[in-house]
This record gives structure tokens, sequence and C-alpha cells, in this order.
């Protein structure tokens, strides 16, 4: 049977960026992959050697899959039927963890391999219900070290696993429990059901726009954004280039990228969907971007 390893983790925590250096540095081990979206797994890394439907085989024998969470379960059952040696799923960042859990459980032809959970060193006290997220897990990652001068100590009893972007080894990815425990069998009682999933109440908004937004008013909205806003992700495209943005609690960074119209997602709690979108509006430039307007933004680029 193959073993599902399921990779959670608080929005923004680095679970794209564990599953790339896995993929990366899992040399002759098949993965299966299952994510939320193709758009953030470096598949370009690998060389696609056939895309089926919502399916990527890469030639290095791993296979991804995208899911929109209801056919999770059949993409599960299709890959256990594949040649693998381990899949992979990876939740999205407000998925509940135990009931992914529950589902792989209760999935046949696949044994459940473990739940890693990524914690950001340095936003772990934003995450809700974190004990409870600790107390399933099999191996915590405690991930972005290189931002704090002294990692902080989480009280769970899985053992944690201090790492700057997710660079674990892919073993533990079938040795996660030390031997001598043996293996943790999961109860249903464990996974029961809670009414206060994260999600609950979290929002998110979805901004696109065809016109170029203006560098100096757009990171004046990022410095005053409400501080419930905890992610933001996507593409900005600005007079001066289009850049990758990625805002974790008051973390901000722009990376360069190929021109695309701004596709932005906006998550956080007690965030105004309408305000905000009115807000991100006005920020569309009314004239031309100089080289100077772009250094608003130059400032905060990652190469
Ligand atoms: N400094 C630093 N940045 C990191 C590290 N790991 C990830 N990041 C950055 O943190 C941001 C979020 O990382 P992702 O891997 O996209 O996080 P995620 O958990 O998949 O995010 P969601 O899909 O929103 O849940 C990106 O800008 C990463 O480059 C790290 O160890 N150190």
């Amino acid at each position: 049977m193959i073993p599902v390893v399921v990779l959670a983790g608080f929005l923004g925590s680095g679970k794209t960026t564990l599953l790339n250096h896995l993929l990366r540095t899992s040399g002759g081990t098949r993965i299966g992959v299952v994510v939320n979206d193709f758009g953030r797994v470096n598949i370009d890394a690998f060389a696609v050697s056939a895309q089926v439907d919502s399916m990527v085989t890469l030639s290095n024998g791993c296979l991804c899959c995208a899911v929109d969470g209801t056919e999770l379960d059949d993409m599960l059952a299709k890959l256990a039927s594949a040649d693998l040696d381990v899949i992979v799923i990876e939740a999205s960042g407000l998925a509940e963890p135990s009931a992914l859990v529950r589902m792989v459980l209760q999935t046949s032809g696949v044994s459940y391999g473990g739940l890693i959970y990524v914690v950001d060193a340095v936003e772990h006290g934003a995450v809700p219900d974190l004990p409870r997220a600790l107390a399933l897990a099999d191996l915590v990652v405690l991930n972005k070290v290189d931002r704090v001068s002294e990692p902080p100590a989480l009280d769970c009893p899985a053992p944690v696993l201090p790492v700057s972007y997710g660079r674990i080894d892919p073993a533990l990815l079938f040795e996660v429990r030390p031997p001598d425990l043996g293996p943790r069998q999961l109860s249903f009682d464990d996974l029961e059901d809670h009414s206060t999933h994260a999600h609950a109440s979290y929002d998110s908004v979805t901004f696109e726009c065809d016109e170029p937004l203006h560098p100096k008013l757009f990171v004046d909205f990022l410095a005053a954004r409400p501080e419930g806003l905890f992610r933001a992700k996507g593409f900005v495209r600005f007079g001066g280039g289009t850049f990758m943005l990625h805002t974790v609690g008051p973390y901000v960074s722009f990376t360069p990228v190929d021109d695309a119209p701004t596709q932005l997602v906006l998550i956080g709690a007690g965030i105004e969907p309408d305000s905000l979108t009115d807000w991100l509006l006005a920020c569309v430039a009314d004239g031309p971007v100089t080289e100077q307007d772009m250094l608003w933004v130059l400032r905060y680029a990652r190469d």
C-alpha cells in the first residue's frame, strides 16, 4: 500500500516551498502530489512528459494532480493505483488537517503516512488552534528560522525540525516517527469534526485587473493594509513590470515574472471585501510610471 503523507500548515507557512524542495530532491523516488492548483508547484523544473486532464506526469516518474477539494478522494484513489512510492497531499492553508487525515484513512489501497505540519517561526502566534494541529502532527517543520534569532519553543509531542525554505530530508517522508515508538494509530475520536474550523472566520477577496497599478499607491496600500489581512498572493502588473507578490503577516516579497494581468487573492479575518476591492481599484495608475516610481516595489524585490 502506498503511504499518503498530509502536508498541512497555516497560510503562508511554506507548504508549497517544502513540496517543491521535496520534488527537487526526490531522486528516484516516485512521488504522487495532490495540490489545489498547479500554479505554484515548480513543474517547470522537470520535463513534463504528459498532461491528462488535471494530472501531469513528470519525467522523473512523479505524478502531480490538482483538485478543488471535491474531487480529492477520486484523485487519491486514482493515484493509489499508480506505480508510486509515496503520495503527498498539500492541504490548503485553511484546510482542517484532521478532515484530510480522516479521508486518507477511509481510502482503500493507501496507508496513512503521517501528518507533516509546517509552522512559520515568525507568525506562529497567529495560527488559530495551533495546539490542536500540533497534537495531531507526526512531524512539525518549524520553517523560516532564517527570519528569527532564536527558534520559538513549540509545545508538542511530535519532533520539531527547525529549517529554512522547507529544506527537510526527503527520507523523512518514509520515517517520520522515531522507530522505537512504532506506528501511532490514530483513532476516529482524534479526528472528530469541530464546528469552529479555521476557515469559518476567514474571508478571501479575489481582485483582477487588466490595467497597470501604480507602484507607490499599491505599496501604500500594502503599508496600510488592515491587520486582519494575513495573506496576499498573486500577480501585480505595474507600468514597469509584473511581479509575483507574497505577503505573510507583515512580510512582503515581490518577484519579477513575465507580463500578466493583476490577479490577487487576499485572505484574512475581519476584512471588508468591498472596501479592499475599492482600495485596490484606486491603485490603478492614471498616468505613465517612471523608473523612480518602480523603486517603491523594487526595494521588496527578490530574485
Ligand atoms: N525567509 C523565508 N521565506 C520563506 C521560507 N519558506 C517560505 N518562504 C516564503 O514564504 C512565502 C510563502 O511560502 P509558500 O510556500 O507559498 O507558503 P504556503 O504555506 O504554501 O502558502 P499558502 O498556499 O498560502 O497556504 C513565499 O514568499 C516563500 O518564498 C523560509 O524558510 N524563509
